[in-house]
């Protein structure tokens, strides 16, 4: 999530994800209108700081040096950033690695580089990354899952509480949104809808 998704400010937004049940929170601050230089830092710390106060882990997305210098939990890079190996090689073991992946030669060659998790997209059209792949649907990743790899795998693009179970169905461990939560009117309530799916059990009904 970055500060252009936002409905209401960011800081307000991940509070109320958090609260709503959201577990896993990546700072991706860009696109038309993101912040840069030292506001982009200062918001990055504020979320950070929201994050450790609940435990939640805080990942920077494509930005190495932003999360050694603010000693995040771990980096999320994709095909077109800096080589997975060597985000591993700089973080050390102890941090995490996500990768995104769109084919199953992708998703080898990033657990062979030390990823931790998978981002597998983009499932549905989404209209929060302009140079997004094509739509890949829930098919990659059962055809990730039937290659053996155990790996925790997390869909996105395109994921609301509406269209979400059949990514999970198709083998993913947890979902990546932005506009599902960021957009949303009531984050906490768009987090918790999203995370009745896990607890099986849908209080949107
Ligand atoms: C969980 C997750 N999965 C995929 C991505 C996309 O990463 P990338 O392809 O590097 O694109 P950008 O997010 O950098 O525009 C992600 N960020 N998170
Ligand atoms: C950041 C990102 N990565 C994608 C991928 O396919 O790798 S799709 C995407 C955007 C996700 O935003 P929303 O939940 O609003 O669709
Ligand atoms: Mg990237």
């Amino acid at each position: 999530m970055g500060s252009i998704n936002c409905a209401r400010p960011p800081e307000q937004v991940l509070i109320d994800a958090i609260a709503g049940g959201t577990t896993f929170f990546q700072y991706r601050e860009k696109g038309t209108g993101a912040l840069t230089g030292s506001a982009a830092v200062e918001l990055a710390r504020q979320l950070q700081s929201i994050c450790r106060a609940q435990g939640v882990p805080f990942i920077v997305n494509d930005d190495l040096e932003l999360a050694l210098q603010l000693d995040a939990d771990g980096v999320h890079i994709g095909q077109e950033d800096a080589p997975a190996a060597l985000i591993r090689q700089q973080l050390g073991p102890d941090k995490i690695v996500g990768v995104s992946a769109h084919s199953l030669a992708e998703a080898k060659q990033a657990i062979a580089d030390g990823a931790d998790y998978l981002g597998i997209g983009p499932v549905y059209p989404t209209r929060s990354k302009a140079d997004a792949e094509p739509v890949r649907g829930t098919a990659i990743i059962e055809q990730i899952r039937a290659a053996g790899i155990t790996l925790p795998l997390v869909g996105i693009g395109g994921i609301d509480a509406r269209n979400a179970a059949p990514v999970l169905q198709a083998g993913a461990d947890g979902v990546a949104v932005i506009s599902a939560i960021a957009g949303a009117l009531d984050s906490r309530l768009a987090a918790a809808e999203l995370a009745a799916l896990f607890a099986g059990d849908n209080i949107s009904e």
